[in-house]
């Protein structure tokens, strides 16, 4: 498969593969004071790919929420490394406005806007030419001057990957971003992930409700289960086999799932 190479993102000097970007202990997560998932203990890291699975209305977003700050936690803690890690979100496309007056390359420029560069987002050449990768890496290259609320779903989510990846964020979090795409376009997109997550160092955390794809990725999947008050890590067969997931979802993807981990990495 052809993927663009990254080549903007300032990767910090220090960094290395496995460096903690952020840790949730003991967090609970919930409305109003009441929890809806276990407490959970994760450490998310650089170069790590997390795939987050789960039925509808399980706890994924609301989990993502608190993790961005959107939401408080019940309980808990969530810490980051360092000031300095920065994290993005691409929430499900049902979440932007549709009839946002703006060109795929113009709302791509967002993601690199800092205080007041809203003003003029194309001014400086780093950001134009940041803009145009990210374009390219996330395959948005091709509409990048049409209007936004004239591109297909999957279209729309390949625009907000972009955006994504002109953010140069350290730690991104994407909501169901392929839950549009046709088949082959969101392999691509995950295996786009995959690179960047390799190549640039991002901890890179993704809902999606494609157990294989999810599986065949991710260093790490991630089951959240409200129904059963589950949150279960670790490689897919951990997780296929879980009787949580397979009262949700049967036995057969534990039958079907590969002995041990996909990339090797453990999440704790
Ligand atoms: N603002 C809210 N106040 C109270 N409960 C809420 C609120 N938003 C969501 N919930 C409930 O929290 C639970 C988890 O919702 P959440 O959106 O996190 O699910 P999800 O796993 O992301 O689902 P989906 O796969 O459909 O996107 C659901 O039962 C939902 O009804």
């Amino acid at each position: 498969m052809k993927t663009a190479e990254p080549t903007t993102h300032a990767v910090p000097a220090s960094f290395s593969p496995g460096d903690a970007l952020l840790t949730c202990e003991k967090l609970v997560i919930g409305y109003d004071g009441t929890a809806i998932l276990p407490p959970i203990d994760l450490t998310i890291r650089r170069g790590q790919f997390v795939a987050v699975v789960g039925r509808n209305g399980s706890g994924k977003s609301t989990w993502f929420r608190t993790l961005l700050g959107m939401l408080p936690p019940v309980s808990g803690t969530i810490s980051r490394a360092s000031a300095q890690v920065r994290s993005a979100y691409v929430p499900q496309t049902s979440a932007i406005d549709g009839l946002l007056p703006l060109r795929a390359d113009e709302l791509t420029a967002w993601g690199r806007l800092r205080g007041w560069s809203f003003l003029w987002p194309f001014a400086r050449k780093t950001d134009r030419d940041a803009v145009q990768t990210a374009l390219e890496t996330a395959g948005a290259k091709p509409f990048a001057s049409r209007p936004y609320r004239e591109l297909s779903e999957g279209q729309k989510q390949r625009t907000l990957l972009a955006r994504l990846v002109a953010t140069e964020a350290d730690l991104v979090l994407l909501d169901e971003p392929t839950a549009a795409m046709d088949a082959v376009a969101e392999r691509e997109t995950m295996q786009r992930l995959c690179t960047l997550s390799r190549e640039r160092g991002l901890g890179v955390v993704v809902v999606s409700h494609d157990l294989e794809v999810a599986a065949e990725h991710a260093d790490v999947l991630v089951f959240v289960d409200r129904e059963t008050s589950a949150f279960v890590v670790g490689d897919a067969r951990t997780v296929f086999c879980h009787p949580a997931f397979r009262r949700q979802y049967g036995d057969e993807y534990c039958q079907r799932a590969p002995l041990g981990p996909h990339r090797g990495n453990d999440a704790r």
